[in-house]
């Protein structure tokens, strides 16, 4: 993933106007662990939006495996995300009248997996992230932390490219913090998959191998 001279203007030429992102110029290499971080209001969540395009560049290029998807059509963007991306949000965005195994398993049928590959998988990541024995509740029957769990089984059950996270330990103690990072740190060393933070969570921060840190929506470290 590289982005070239990007920018992102909220309100643009009005009294309202924010400037949200200024030339941002950042590569991402497959198998990154990253965070993005700085205080609040800094441009994080932005950042993470235009990079998954979930949110659209005032202007710069941004490419993916050397195609430039800033000028993708929103079909072909959302086409996309659905295969290469995979997202884990703060408030977890699991289906609540899905039980846990159908949400785990539901980006793998909107892909048409195989039935019995997506069982296959289902097990795979229960197992690793622990949560076996919730497979048949709702979400509604189980705890912020296991919901979080969940929510990142959902999001890597597809094998995506790329995986963006934001904030995902905001609601979480600290040892289900630790857990959640344990987890996505064994799934990027044993599957290779890149994934990407927005966290100003200094346990976050400690767990990654490079930490760029943005102060009104430009980058001021990058190590
Ligand atoms: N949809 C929007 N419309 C207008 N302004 C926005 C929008 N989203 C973000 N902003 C503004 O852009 C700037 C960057 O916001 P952003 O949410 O990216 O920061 P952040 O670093 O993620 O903050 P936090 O840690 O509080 O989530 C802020 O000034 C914010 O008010």
């Amino acid at each position: 993933m590289k982005l070239n001279h990007v920018y992102k203007t909220f309100y643009p030429d009005t009294p309202k106007e924010v400037k949200a992102l200024t030339d941002i110029n950042l590569t991402f290499e497959k198998g990154e662990f990253t965070t993005l971080s700085g205080e609040s209001g800094s441009g994080k969540t932005t950042l993470l939006n235009i990079i998954g395009g979930l949110d659209s560049a005032t202007s710069g290029e941004i490419f993916f495996e050397g195609e430039e998807i800033s000028a993708y059509s929103e079909e072909k963007m959302a086409k996309l995300r659905l295969h290469d991306i995979g997202f884990i949000f703060q408030a977890y965005n699991l289906i609540h009248v899905l039980n846990v195994r159908e949400n785990i398993g539901f980006i793998m049928k909107l892909l048409k997996f195989d039935q019995k590959e997506i069982d296959a998988r289902i097990m795979e990541l229960a197992s690793i992230l622990q949560i076996e024995d919730l497979l048949d509740k709702l979400p509604g029957e189980i705890s912020g932390g296991q919901q979080q769990r969940v929510a990142v089984a959902r999001a890597v059950a597809s094998r995506p490219k790329l995986i963006l996270a934001d904030e995902p330990t905001a609601n979480l103690d600290s040892k289900n913090s630790e857990r959640l990072m344990n987890m996505l740190r064994t799934l990027n060393e044993k599957e290779h998959v890149t994934v990407i933070f927005a966290s100003h969570d200094k346990y976050v921060l400690e767990q990654s191998k490079r930490i760029i840190v943005l102060d009104d929506g430009v980058v001021v470290e990058d190590r």
